[in-house]
Parts: C-alpha cells; structure tokens; sequence
C-alpha cells in the first residue's frame, strides 16, 4: 500500500491518479467519494471534513464514475445522463425546467445530443464514457471522480477523453480527479499527477515530478526505464 502522503486539489484542475496494480489507486478514489469509509488519514473539502458532510451535500458536491458495468444500459442516453440530477428532484422524480436545462447542457459538452434517444447497449465504449461524463457533469457538481475512465479504450479515444475531462475542468472551474494507468497522457494533460508508490508516494505538476525523478522508479528499472527529456517510458529489450 501506499505511504501516507498529503495533497490538496483546487478549482479547476485535472488531477491523475497513478501507482502500480494493487496500490491503492481504487480505494483511494472510493474512499474520497465517500463510497467506503476511510482507513485512516483525513479528507476536508473546504476546509469541512467530509464524513460531517450529510448525504445530499455529498450528492451535490461530488459524482463519483466508478468502474462497475453500468446495470442500466436499457436506457436511452438521455434517461442516464438524467439520473445524476437524483439528488435534486423531488421523491417521485419529476425533473423541473432548470433540471432539463441542465440534462440538455451536459449532453451538449460532451456531444452527445445526437445520440440522446439511443439506447446504452447500442453505444462503444467511447461514447458510454462520454455518458458517465455526461451524468456527473448534470449532476452538477464541483467535484467530479472518475475511477480508470479512459479503460478498454483505443490511443485515439483515450486522449479524446481525457481532453475532454482537461477542457471541462479548466472551463467550468470544476476539479476532476482520475484514476489512470495512462501515465505519459496524464503527464501532457494534467495540471497535477499523484504518484502513489510503497513509502515514497509525490504529487505535483508533471514537470515537477519529472524534475524531481519521480517517476524513474515507478517500474523495475531493467525492464522499463523513464526517459525524462521526452516524458515516455522505454521497453528494456
Ligand atoms: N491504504 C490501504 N490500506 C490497506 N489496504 C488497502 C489500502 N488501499 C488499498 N488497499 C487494498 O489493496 C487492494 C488493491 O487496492 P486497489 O484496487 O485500490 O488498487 P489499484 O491501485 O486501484 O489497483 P489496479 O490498478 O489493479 O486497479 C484492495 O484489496 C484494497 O482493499
């Protein structure tokens, strides 16, 4: 597991959480949402700590994306980008004229408008991505979690996302935390990287942390070294 280490996020920014398999990436995302309880440590958001916080603040101050196959994929996009405005509507769920609009404006930052009346299952992966974004971001929130968003996705649809996620957090002054095995995207796209690493766990912006060497012993050095001067990893042969 990784080490205790603190670290504070503010408005606006992509933040990307990496480690090796089993560091505790997962759980450490989980436990930020409050979807499980903490092992130790403390968590504040603006300065209150988040286990005083009641559940419909927590809705409205965090959506959390998980990786879990998404149950409902008998929706059409529009009625799943719909259920992240949950925490505002009333208990039979009738959706007001300010909820629409905020359904209408999710859809159309992440593109999907042309897409809103097609089921899930008939979607890639690509664009299911797009719909958790779409949900978390009619949510409304200012924190938005995302556990390995960019995963089962090619090169091309990996940066689209985490592009996406950049242009979103850096418009909307939204903070957007994402769990990622993509490091050498995470190091062009985000504005600070959390490392987490056995006793030796940093976090800063990338160039700092390249800099600093920090990512040079992420992996065993004679199969996989970093290469600083160009923020990519080599394959040992
Ligand atoms: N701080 C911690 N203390 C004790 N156990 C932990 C801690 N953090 C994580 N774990 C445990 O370690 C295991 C791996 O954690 P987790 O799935 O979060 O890792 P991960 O980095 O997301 O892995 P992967 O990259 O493979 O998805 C889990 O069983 C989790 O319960």
């Amino acid at each position: 597991m990784a080490d205790n280490i603190n670290f504070s996020v503010e408005k606006g920014e992509l933040v990307a959480i990496i480690g090796v398999n089993g560091i505790g990436k997962s759980t450490l995302l989980r436990t930020l949402g409050n979807v499980q309880s903490k092992i130790s440590g403390s968590i504040l958001l603006n300065n209150h700590p988040l286990e005083k916080l009641s559940n419909l603040a927590l809705a409205t101050e965090i959506s959390v994306v998980l990786t879990e196959p998404i149950a409902s994929k008998n929706l059409t996009v529009i009625e799943l980008v719909s259920l992240g405005r949950q925490p505002y509507t009333n208990w039979i769920g009738t959706l007001s004229e300010k909820d629409k609009q905020k359904i209408k404006s999710a859809m159309e930052m992440v593109d999907l408008t042309q897409l809103q009346h097609k089921k899930c299952y008939e979607l890639s992966d690509g664009q299911l991505q797009k719909v958790m974004i779409a949900r978390a971001l009619s949510q409304d929130t200012s924190i938005i979690l995302m556990d390995e968003p960019t995963s089962h996705l090619d090169l091309y649809h990996k940066v689209q996302i985490l592009k996406l996620l950049q242009n979103i957090a850096h418009k909307t002054k939204k903070t957007i935390l994402f769990t990622t095995h993509e490091i050498e995207i995470a190091i062009q796209l985000c504005d600070k990287i959390l490392i987490l690493e056995h006793g030796k766990s940093s976090f800063g912006e990338p160039c700092e942390l390249i800099i600093n060497k920090n990512f040079d012993n992420l992996f065993p050095s004679d199969t996989i070294t970093f290469d600083g001067s160009t923020g990519a990893f080599r394959v040992n042969k």
